[in-house]
């Protein structure tokens, strides 16, 4: 077999094995508001884009008639964030994304999409400022937020189009990042490995702290694609009407009672979830408790295939005093601690629905 040319004619000693691109970090922020109650929305994300398909030249040839710009990516991340009657949830968001751009491209053949939400919770009312719901039924203040810590909700969202005919499969995961929790009781460390390497001490009582990663994924869905083109709705809107998730849209083939498209409702449980898991678990190990909050995710949410924690074990080391007479390392002693920032353990696995 020849192999193809290099740049100067001579053979290339490599092929394209894969290829993807597009644009990172599209950071957005959109505000939706309500004329009547005059209660606004906001999200802000930070946006993922990428493409596969029929783009191989652009690298061998350096033929850019392939390439739809990244700049173009990032201007329809911005024009669906305007347009999409799903913006304000970043599961339907993506989805929207991913079908519009292989709707809108013959070319290409999967888009790979991650929203990640950043946090901005409604202010109380009971701060006391203006602009206050008053009378009626909100505790919340209308159109003022605050950042509520680092955790961010993201979702991946992958859309192939099918080799065969019509539509698209869509994968879906969905999770958060950087909750940081810790408990001063109720968790353990005994009974591990004690040989020449060994200088733990085993403790039935320690702190426990961890910034949790969590990532869920759901059964592939069957996804209609709109018309190729420049699609536009009665009102001369382009990109919409491509995806209403309606049972039209999509087929439920793989998927149980909760569809990927119902990802907030998911989302918000395997949050609680994890954080119930954590505050009342008798903890043996980072590992026995993470197996746990797996268990409860998938126990809880029909339509999860597999779950994936990332936990790192974020050290607190009793200050020894003994130095100068104070016992601060006997268990319950053990009051001034050193946190540690490396480093650190790191715990990770994923638990998958079991076969019946
Ligand atoms: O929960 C734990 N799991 C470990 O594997 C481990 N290793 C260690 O030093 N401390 C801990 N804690």
């Amino acid at each position: 077999m020849s192999l193809p040319e290099g740049r100067r004619g001579e053979a290339a000693v490599g092929v394209l094995a894969s290829a993807r691109y597009g644009k990172d970090k599209v950071r957005v922020f959109r505000v939706v508001r309500d004329p009547t109650s005059k209660v606004h929305d906001v999200v802000e994300y930070n946006v993922t884009v990428l493409v596969e398909g029929a783009i191989e030249t652009s690298y061998t040839q350096a033929d850019n008639i392939v390439v739809v710009a990244t700049d173009s990516m990032k201007n329809i991340v911005n024009y669906l964030a305007k347009v999409s009657p799903h913006v304000l949830d970043p599961a339907r968001f993506g989805l929207h994304l991913g079908v519009h751009l292989l709707s809108r491209y013959a070319h290409f053949t999967a888009a790979f999409v991650t929203v990640e939400q950043l946090r901005w919770a409604r202010i109380g009312t009971g701060t006391g400022s203006d602009g206050g719901a008053g009378g009626i039924e909100l505790s919340e203040h209308k159109h003022a937020f605050w950042r509520d810590g680092t955790e961010k909700r993201f979702v991946e969202v992958e859309v192939a189009r099918k080799r065969d005919g019509d539509g698209a499969v869509a994968r879906v995961a969905g999770g958060l990042r950087d909750l940081l929790v810790l408990k001063s009781t109720g968790s353990a460390f005994e009974n591990f490995v004690r040989d020449e390497y060994t200088t733990l001490v085993e403790v039935d009582d320690r702190i426990f702290s961890t910034s949790v990663d969590l990532r869920y994924t759901y059964g592939e869905v069957g996804v209609k694609l709109g018309p190729r083109g420049d699609h536009e709705d009665s009102e001369g809107r382009k990109g919409l009407g491509v995806i209403n998730f309606g049972e039209e849209n999509f087929d439920k083939r793989g998927t149980g009672a909760v569809h990927p498209w119902e990802d907030a409702k998911v989302g918000a449980r395997a949050r609680e979830t994890t954080l119930d898991v954590f505050a009342h678990d008798e903890s043996a190990s980072v590992q026995a408790t993470l197996y746990k909050m797996g268990q409860r995710v998938l126990a809880e949410n029909a339509g999860v295939e597999s779950v994936g924690y990332v936990l790192p074990n974020k050290h607190y080391i009793p200050v020894d005093m003994k130095y100068i007479g104070v016992d601060n390392t006997t268990p319950l002693n053990a009051e001034v601690f050193t946190p540690v920032d490396a480093p650190s353990g790191l715990i990770s696995a994923t638990i998958s629905r079991a076969m019946t």
